[in-house]
């Protein structure tokens, strides 16, 4: 008799887990979720006992993810494309505005950070969309390189996850949380530049020197400079390093307390503690666009990582617009619906672009 142990990410209860098949070989499983139950994603398979076998287990080593075929994503997160009609009968008659995470979003994941070029039909679309609705980006990476990537005068940025943003007019109601700064922009235009956690940026550059000096005994780890923000990237090192890459990070990070350390793809998102997030940046910037306490407007989000939950959640709060998460994979997420990669961000974005066009030519 087999005996397989699951693990799961959240832990599940007795019931969550309705089946488990093994393929042949121990190399395929299957295994099907109750789908009530909106949170047991992420399963994977810890190890397998061969009861006949006195016990020993036939798998081991490190546990193996299993991804869920998109086909059994649960309703609650239904495709955003298969939606569309429903969504866009939803938006009739309201202002929508577009926020766009960019990693992963507008571009793919790839090894080097500094290379995660969007292509330029992905440009084109957004700035399709940026001409009739306003757009965001908001990132994690700093402003400047976000807006290398992006290259798009038609949008605003939201950089440091959302702790730097830069709009032509800024929101006054937000003078108590943060600093106002009043500039001009390569091309010449007026910018307000609204970053709350201004006082953080000498241990931002402290952290990074300090993390700097320490990963070099870890090969492949990188720090990025997010401006307000540090990225601790450890896609490239070695798997059995990692966990002592982290042990490094974390300990390092006792001697800054008002800082936080999060987890991303492969990346551990250091952020001063302050009462700030990419949530707070949609509501920001909802106010910037004009759209304070108005009913009518649907904010659409669109993000694939862990910090782009606290804009699905404030999303989910106002009631009103769509929570979108980019994910090949059923995720433990706060957005309604789902997008399976960028080129699905597109594909969505074209439509979008096609049907206002359609409704204002009508
Ligand atoms: O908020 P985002 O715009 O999604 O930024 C989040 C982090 O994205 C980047 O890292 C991720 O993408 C890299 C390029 O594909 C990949 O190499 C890395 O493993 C991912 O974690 C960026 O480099 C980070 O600084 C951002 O915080």
């Amino acid at each position: 008799m087999l005996r397989v142990s699951v693990h799961c990410s959240p832990i599940p209860s007795a019931t969550q887990v309705t089946q488990v098949k093994l393929g042949s070989g121990y190399g395929s499983w299957t295994i099907n979720y109750n789908r009530a139950r909106k949170s047991a994603w992420g399963i994977s398979v810890k190890s397998v006992k061969d009861e006949t076998n006195g016990g020993r287990s036939s798998f081991s080593g490190s546990s193996r993810k299993i991804e869920v075929p998109f086909e059994q994503r649960p309703e609650e997160h239904p495709s955003a494309l298969d939606s569309f009609k429903d969504m866009i009968a939803v938006a009739k008659g309201k202002k929508l505005v577009l926020f766009l995470d960019y990693d992963g979003t507008l571009s793919p994941i790839v090894k080097d950070p500094d290379k995660a070029f969007m292509s330029d039909a992905m440009r084109a679309a957004v700035r399709e969309v940026a001409n009739l609705f306003p757009t965001a980006i908001v990132s994690g990476r700093s402003i400047d390189k976000v807006n290398g990537f992006v290259k798009l005068d038609n949008v605003v940025y939201a950089g440091s996850h959302g702790m730097d943003i830069w709009t032509p007019s800024g929101s006054l109601k937000y003078a108590d949380v943060g600093q106002h700064t009043k500039s001009i922009d390569e091309q010449g235009n007026k910018v307000v530049k609204f970053q709350p956690a201004q006082e953080f940026l000498p241990k931002v550059k402290e952290i990074i020197r300090v993390l700097e000096q320490k990963i070099n005994t870890f090969e492949g780890a990188t720090v990025e400079d997010n401006r307000f923000c540090v990225s601790v990237h450890y896609r490239n090192v070695k798997e059995k390093e990692v966990g002592t890459l982290k042990e490094m990070v974390h300990s390092t990070m006792k001697a800054y307390p008002n800082f936080s350390i999060n987890g991303g793809k492969m990346v551990m998102e250091i952020k001063p503690s302050i009462n700030w997030n990419k949530g707070r940046a949609l509501e920001y910037l909802l106010d910037t666009f004009g759209f304070t306490r108005s009913g009518d407007v649907l904010p659409l989000y669109i993000g694939d990582d862990t910090t782009d939950e606290d804009a699905f959640e404030v999303i989910r709060g106002l009631r009103q617009g769509f929570p979108i998460i980019v994910s090949s994979v059923p995720r433990d997420t706060k957005a309604s619906y789902s997008l399976r990669n960028p080129d699905e961000v597109m594909d969505f974005m074209v439509r979008l672009a096609r049907w206002k066009k359609a409704k204002s030519t009508a």
